[in-house]
């Protein structure tokens, strides 16, 4: 890993015609402005959609940055949190915007964490049957997944991003001093997920977290940056190879069975994090893995241990009463389901993840019944 200076790094996701710029370093958001309109010459208005965190410590820099670059501009601001992630908070998003009068090459600007850039991204998708998408990340998760690769997504009664389209943004700056307001609980969150590359598919990656994870977290900004670089690199190859999930895209799904039942049956609230219930979820892939003999034990202990190290969860909590048929009840509606079964993405250990339709059942109850017990 090289040193990171204040100069950005860039890591394009290769798009032919809609290829785009991810750019990572401090500083970015003060530069959001002149970057939009390089990359969007001909706009002259903006829709800034943020949460009531974000805004009141990123809205004012923003703003400003793009009024020096010529923009008039709208904010539209939800409460943060996952349950802005709603067909409610879609509809007045859309009236608001339609009401300020975005015309097709109105750019819609996220600024904040993945609830933001999922919802705001949905909104560009389907405003004016699509309007330019700029994503400025401000969480970990966010700028090492959320923002890359053009999943948009509200929630559904019936489950997590069941509404959504594929809406690639045009730019994406990941300004990586924001990291310094976000908590610790966050930073975790967004560990997870950047973690989740080591486990896919580089397992040098995965060493290296172990051996640096503690000083990321704990607010070395170069440590930080190159573990995004590392991180948007990895997703922007997958998603350049498969960008609607036809095949391997699914891998960026590691976890995500499990997780998204967990996220599901705790109502989308605060008790458990996106990034938690991943965590949670890949440990229970790997051991299901383990059970059906294609992982060794001490990967899934070494996973556990990073993880617990670290301070993310690695079981639902005990607390809580879990009810392992409903929790199968929403795994049997994840969107990798096909002809009735549930596509699981599993890893011959760390850095070996790859797609199996072929799970046993009673394996899957026997996963969830050990992490519970
Ligand atoms: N589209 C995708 O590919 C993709 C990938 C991963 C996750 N997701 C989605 O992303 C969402 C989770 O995103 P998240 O973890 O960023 O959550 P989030 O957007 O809820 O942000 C987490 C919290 O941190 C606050 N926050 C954000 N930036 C901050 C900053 N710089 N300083 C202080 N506070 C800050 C927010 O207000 C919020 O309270 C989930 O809905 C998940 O499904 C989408
Ligand atoms: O970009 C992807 O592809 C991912 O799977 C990234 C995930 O981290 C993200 O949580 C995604 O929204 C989950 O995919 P979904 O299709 O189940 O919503
Ligand atoms: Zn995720």
């Amino acid at each position: 890993m090289m040193a990171v200076s204040d100069a950005p790094t860039t890591v394009t996701v290769a798009l032919g015609a809609r290829a785009y710029p991810i750019h990572i370093g401090p500083g970015l958001i003060g530069r959001a402005g002149s970057l939009i309109r390089e990359a969007l010459p001909r706009a002259r208005r903006a829709f800034v959609i943020s949460d009531d965190t974000v805004a009141p410590l990123y809205l004012e820099a923003l703003g400003a940055s793009l009024e020096a670059a010529g923009f008039a501009f709208a904010r539209h601001i939800v409460p943060a949190g996952e349950a802005s992630k709603s067909i409610a908070r879609l509809e007045a998003l859309l009236e608001d915007m339609l009401g300020f009068g975005m015309e097709r090459s109105t750019p819609v600007i996220a600024l904040g964490g993945g609830v933001v850039g999922d919802l705001a991204g949905f909104a560009a998708a389907v405003a004016l049957r699509g309007v330019p998408f700029v994503q400025i990340p401000t969480t970990l998760l966010a700028q090492v997944d959320s923002s890359v690769g053009g999943k948009t997504a509200v929630n559904s009664r019936h489950g997590k991003n069941l509404i959504g389209a594929f809406h690639q943004p045009c730019l994406v700056l990941a300004d990586t001093g924001a990291l310094d307001t976000l908590p610790r609980r966050e930073l975790l969150a967004g560990y997870a997920e950047t973690a989740k590359y080591g486990l896919i598919g580089d397992a040098a990656f995965w060493d290296w977290l172990e051996a640096h994870g503690p000083a990321l977290l704990a607010g070395d900004a170069g440590l930080r940056a190159d573990a995004i670089a590392v991180s948007c690199r990895a997703k922007a190859a997958v998603v350049a190879a498969d960008e609607r999930e036809s095949g391997q895209r699914a891998l960026l799904n590691l976890g995500h069975t499990f997780g998204h039942a967990l996220e599901a049956e705790t109502g989308y609230g605060d008790a458990l994090l996106h990034g938690e219930a991943v965590a949670i979820g890949m440990v229970m892939a790997l051991d299901l893995s383990r059970r059906l003999g294609v992982c060794p034990g001490q990967d899934v202990e070494r996973v556990r241990g990073h993880f617990e190290a670290v301070g993310l969860p690695t079981r639902p909590d005990p607390a809580r009463a879990w009810d392992i048929d409903r929790l199968i009840g929403h795994m049997a509606k994840d969107k990798k389901v096909d002809d009735g079964r549930v596509t699981f993405v599993l890893a011959k250990g760390i850095g070996g993840a790859y797609l199996n339709r072929d799970v046993p059942a009673d394996a899957v109850r026997e996963t969830l019944a050990a992490s519970l017990a």
